[in-house]
């Protein structure tokens, strides 16, 4: 049994949310997402839907057995208690791969760090990127 974990703010899904938790789930049994909390979303805009919204639309999608809301203060709780054998961090997170791999082996968490692969668009105007349905929605709707 391998379990997966993948991570992110999923505020407007879209399909490059979709592509990336099936390339999680793919590489073993059973995925677990963690959503950001709005508070620890620091290095863009902040969400527009709560926390909670957020978590049920990641819940609610196929190839997801559990969504959780991250942890408040420290990113490892939820790992810890998770116990996972593969963390999935998505094609463009910023997060390092090697200082994740230090954190997890000084707590003593065997676990492999990976990365996913990008989904480009597949047709003229397709969106794959909260910050740019929100650029469009702007420039679109609002006068
Ligand atoms: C391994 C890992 C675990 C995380 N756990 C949490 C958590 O418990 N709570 C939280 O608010 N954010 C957590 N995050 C951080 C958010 O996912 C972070 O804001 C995320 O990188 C959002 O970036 P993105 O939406 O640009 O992908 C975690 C990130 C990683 C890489
Ligand atoms: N086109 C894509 N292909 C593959 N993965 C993607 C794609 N777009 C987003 N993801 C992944 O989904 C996860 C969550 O993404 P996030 O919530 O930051 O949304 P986003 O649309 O990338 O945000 P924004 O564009 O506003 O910065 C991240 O790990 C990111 O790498």
């Amino acid at each position: 049994m391998t379990t997966v974990i993948a991570q992110g703010t999923f505020d407007l899904l879209h399909p490059g949310h979709v592509h990336y938790l099936t390339d999680a789930a793919a590489r073993g049994d059973e995925l677990h997402v963690i959503v950001a909390r709005r508070e620890n979303v620091t290095h863009k805009a902040k969400p527009v839907l709560p926390d909670r919204q957020r978590r049920d639309m990641v819940a609610a999608l196929d190839v997801v057995d559990e969504a959780h809301l991250g942890h408040p203060e420290d990113i490892f709780v939820p790992i810890e208690r998770i116990q996972p054998d593969v963390i999935v961090l998505g094609y463009d997170q910023h997060h390092d791969d090697d200082g994740i791999r230090a954190a997890l082996s000084d707590r003593g968490i065997d676990c492999a760090v990976e990365r996913a692969s990008a989904r480009e668009p597949r047709y003229e105007g397709e969106l794959l990127s909260t910050g740019r349905i929100i650029e469009r929605i702007v420039h679109e709707r609002v006068e």
